[in-house]
């Protein structure tokens, strides 16, 4: 039995990196097989990537530069951690995967979503989540819990301008529309709380569906 793959979603500062931490305990707690990784990162070719593309320092990088070198970590990450997880049974939670490049470099940069599509097709071999969770939240919003959270490094994307945060919002709302199967979007102005349990419900529901009798719990 194949693994699921779920991600999670959502302008900077959503709750991604709070929630998925908070699910991925849980699971284990309950004795399920779940792995839990990020992008760019979650490897180290991966991680020397994201350190290219996040350093402030990288002000001259071009949009193209930057979409290929996100879906060059995305296929070493999936090649080396991933979708040998899945095949292995496995449940991948992953912080953030394609819908941020469709996101931000697609939308936000104006390269185009279905060019940023096509170059990631090549690099997934058009691999898709089972499920991801979009959390919804004002650019505003997100920018300044990142901003009270003295712990996180800022990065060369949370320098961009306001109006590009609220156009990767936008690009988000639009990705919803296209895959309104797979992306469920939640209301990430919540409390922590609220928003846990909501996710958590809906990634259970998942696990069940997928695995049937092979249950991994
Ligand atoms: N629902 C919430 N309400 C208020 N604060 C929150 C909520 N969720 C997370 N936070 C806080 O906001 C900050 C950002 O949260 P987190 O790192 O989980 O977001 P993220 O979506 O992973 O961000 P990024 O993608 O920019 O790294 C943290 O300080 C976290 O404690
Ligand atoms: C995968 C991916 C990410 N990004 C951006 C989104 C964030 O600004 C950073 C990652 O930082 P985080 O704290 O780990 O969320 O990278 C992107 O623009 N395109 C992508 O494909």
């Amino acid at each position: 039995m194949k693994g699921i793959f779920i991600t999670a979603e959502g302008p900077e500062g959503a709750g991604k990196t709070t929630i998925t931490g908070m699910i991925a305990a849980h699971l284990k707690e309950n004795g399920y097989p779940v792995v839990l990784t990020r992008e760019p990162g979650g490897i180290k070719i991966a991680e020397q990537i994201r350190h290219i593309i996040l350093n402030p320092e990288n002000t001259e990088m071009d949009a193209r530069t930057e979409a290929l070198l996100y879906a060059a970590s995305r296929r070493q990450h999936l090649a080396e951690k991933v979708l040998p997880a899945l095949e292995q049974g496995r449940i991948v939670l992953c912080d953030r995967f394609i819908d941020s490049s469709l996101a931000y470099q697609g939308y936000a940069r104006g390269i185009g979503i279905e060019e940023v599509y096509r170059i990631n097709q090549f690099a997934t071999g058009g691999l898709l989540p089972d499920l991801t969770l979009y959390f919804d939240v004002e650019a505003e919003t997100g920018l300044s819990r990142i901003a009270k959270n003295h712990n996180r490094e800022v990065n060369r994307l949370d320098l961009e301008a306001i109006d590009f945060h609220r156009k990767v919002r936008e690009g988000f709302q639009i990705l919803l529309k296209r895959f309104p199967e797979r992306i469920h979007a939640i209301d990430a102005n919540k409390e922590v709380e609220y928003i846990y349990h909501t996710a958590l419900q809906k990634v259970l529901d998942a696990i069940f569906r997928h695995y049937g009798k092979n249950f991994p719990g």
